[in-house]
């Protein structure tokens, strides 16, 4: 996963009016791997897929895709680019076969029935290629969308919250759907509000947050480098303080000295580690215990830290 399929530098967008929805965003996505681009709303996801689609101008900086550079050689590395935006804008009366047959002849590529009978089958979309766009539900309007974006066989796909508004069901299918492509060879860039899609999916995970990079890290490192434990041991009796003993661990005392807390660990299961190790002071020291509650932080605990921490 060494070949970069995109590199981004100094990316900036200022929208007239003077909004920056882009400020000086550097990412680099290698081939092969599945990147989600995590944040809040107005956090310019759309924008900076817009920006490497040709949809948004940027003003400064330089997107390469496939080694080329967008502003002088747009055409042929967007052939290569697939995008399913969030909403479907058009084709709303056109069958759906033959709105992902002219995707495919957009990008000047020759008809090939078998391919687009092969996509439909595998979005389980074959059975309604006879029907109208506008009379599907709206989980299946979507597979339109990406059955259109699949239709001139993209290297790098670009999927604006996928998921966004659908139900449980078909967010399963879309992740399979999503392993699927990858298995293909394809490039994968998805935006998304849901931790649990970035946690579920990604290799990578970038947050994004008024137009900014906060932080790109594979989801292990990340979680590692910020993540932490958290433990509440309920007593038996209340304690006053500390135990002299406990003092090199990150404890306090909390509901009158009912709760011993723990907060602290990378991550890693250190956190862990060290919560037996206390607990096994108490035992030895006969200090009792009636419970403990253990929780490790997870990538969503991570994201609302970062993001508040930023605002
Ligand atoms: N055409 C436009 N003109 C002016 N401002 C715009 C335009 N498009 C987007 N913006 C603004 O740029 C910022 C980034 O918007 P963008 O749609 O890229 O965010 P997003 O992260 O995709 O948000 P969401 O999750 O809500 O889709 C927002 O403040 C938005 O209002």
């Amino acid at each position: 996963m060494t070949q970069p399929i995109l590199e981004i530098a100094n990316l900036t967008k200022k929208y007239p009016g003077g909004l920056t929805a882009l400020d000086d965003v550097d990412l680099t996505v290698h081939k092969g791997e599945i990147f989600a681009l995590l944040g809040p709303n107005g956090a310019g996801k759309t924008t900076l897929i817009g920006a490497v689609c040709g949809l948004v101008r940027p003003s400064g900086g330089t997107i390469r895709a496939f080694g080329h550079d967008l502003a002088t050689n747009w055409r042929s590395a967007r052939a290569r680019i697939g995008l399913v935006p969030q909403e479907l804008s058009t084709d709303m009366f056109e069958q759906v076969q033959r709105a992902v047959a002219y995707s495919r002849g957009l990008f000047g590529l020759p008809a090939d029935p078998a391919r687009i009978e092969e996509i439909l089958r595998s979005l389980s979309l074959w059975d309604k290629r006879k029907e109208q766009i506008r009379a599907l539900s709206g989980g299946m309007k979507r597979r339109v969308l990406i059955a259109k974006a699949l239709a001139h066989e993209p290297d790098l796909l670009f999927l604006d919250e996928p998921t966004a508004g659908v139900d449980v069901e078909l967010r399963r299918d879309m992740w399979k759907l999503i392993g699927e492509m990858r298995e293909r060879g394809v490039t994968i860039i998805l935006t998304t509000h849901y931790i649990e899609e970035a946690e579920e999916m990604a290799d990578r995970v970038g947050i994004i947050r008024n137009g900014k990079i906060l932080m790109v890290d594979d989801k292990a490192s990340m979680m590692r480098r910020l993540g932490s434990t958290e433990a509440v041991i309920e007593m038996k009796q209340p304690l006053t303080d500390i135990p002299d003993a406990l003092s090199k661990y990150p404890l306090t005392l909390t509901a009158g000295g009912i709760h011993l807390r723990y907060r602290g660990g990378d991550g890693s299961g250190l956190g862990r580690a060290e919560v037996a190790q206390v607990t096994r002071h108490l035992a030895i020291s006969g200090i009792e215990y009636v419970g403990i509650d253990i929780r490790d932080s997870s990538l969503e605990d991570i994201f609302v830290g970062l993001v508040e921490e930023s605002a």
